[in-house]
């Protein structure tokens, strides 16, 4: 069942993934995926009940998480007033860890074989606009994956007209219109951006500049998930401001932020 073997079906190992969520947690079904992103951790709880929690390297095709603690758990959480039980995939792969594009999007995967039909993609990121201050949310209306990949094997062809979904947005917007949205940049990573990149992604039209996401989405639309895309502003983007990107200050802000984003995801999640 390992995705490293070209010859594994990576939907079986989704499959085989799904089937052992069900078993361990008890829920037939998830409605909701969500995979939080820096920042976003503390969303899980304010969405409602944690009806079960599972070690992710338990489950088949997940890795053992790349930052200890963060991400080591997936849930299954009955979602507050709602008959529905949300999915939190704990443990994301990044392109950059090496792992394989398979172990990037298997999370995705893993989410549409429990039955879901919606998926909420969060991430911390780099702001191009300057008016964006550290912990400010904003929703995904496109994508530039830089990555030179792609999760589809083969002549998987996908229409991404309506990746982000419009749909999904206006909702957001319902529960909080001063939401602004942007074209989120995909760059392979793990280094940050030189200004001279970030320049370039501004002149194509990008307003977000992150290290995942965009694979992912493209691997949810095609296994027929509605996704929504949310990125939280952690810092502004190489060159944007004069002083140099500080890790301490990226993980600052997104924990400042955390209250106001989890509970705007909490409000999404239950519509
Ligand atoms: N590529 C890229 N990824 C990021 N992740 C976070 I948090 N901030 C950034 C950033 O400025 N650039």
């Amino acid at each position: 069942h390992s995705l490293d073997d070209p010859a594994v079906d990576p939907f079986d190992v989704a499959r085989a993934a799904a089937a052992h969520l069900a078993r361990v947690t008890g829920i037939a079904r998830h409605d909701l995926a969500l995979v939080l992103g820096s920042g976003w951790g503390g969303a899980a709880d304010l969405l409602g009940e944690t009806v079960a929690e599972i070690d992710s390297d338990q489950i088949p095709g997940f890795s053992a998480p790349a930052v200890a603690g963060h991400g080591a758990t997936t849930r299954s959480i009955r979602i507050t007033g709602t008959d529905k039980f949300a999915l939190v995939i704990g443990s994301r792969t990044h392109l950059y860890e090496g792992k394989g594009v398979r172990r990037v999007v298997h999370g995705v995967r893993t989410a549409a074989a429990t039955g879901a039909t919606r998926i909420v993609l969060t991430n911390g990121c780099g702001g191009l606009n300057p008016a964006w201050l550290p912990g400010t949310p904003v929703l995904i209306s496109d994508h530039l994956n830089l990555t030179a990949t792609s999760p589809l094997e083969g002549a998987t062809f996908v229409d991404l007209t309506d990746l982000y979904s419009a749909r999904l947005r206006a909702l957001a917007r319902e529960v909080d219109g001063s939401l602004d949205e942007g074209v989120y940049v995909q760059f392979p990573g793990p280094h940050y951006e030189t200004p001279a990149e970030v320049r370039m992604a501004g002149r194509f039209g990008g307003d977000l500049v992150g290290m995942s996401t965009t694979l992912e989405a493209i691997a949810a639309r095609h296994a027929g998930l509605e996704v929504l895309g949310i990125s939280l502003v952690t810092n502004a983007a190489a060159g944007i401001s004069p002083t140099p990107l500080s890790h301490g200050e990226v993980l600052e802000a997104g924990q400042a932020a955390g209250p106001r984003i989890s509970a705007l995801l909490a409000e999404i999640a239950r519509r």
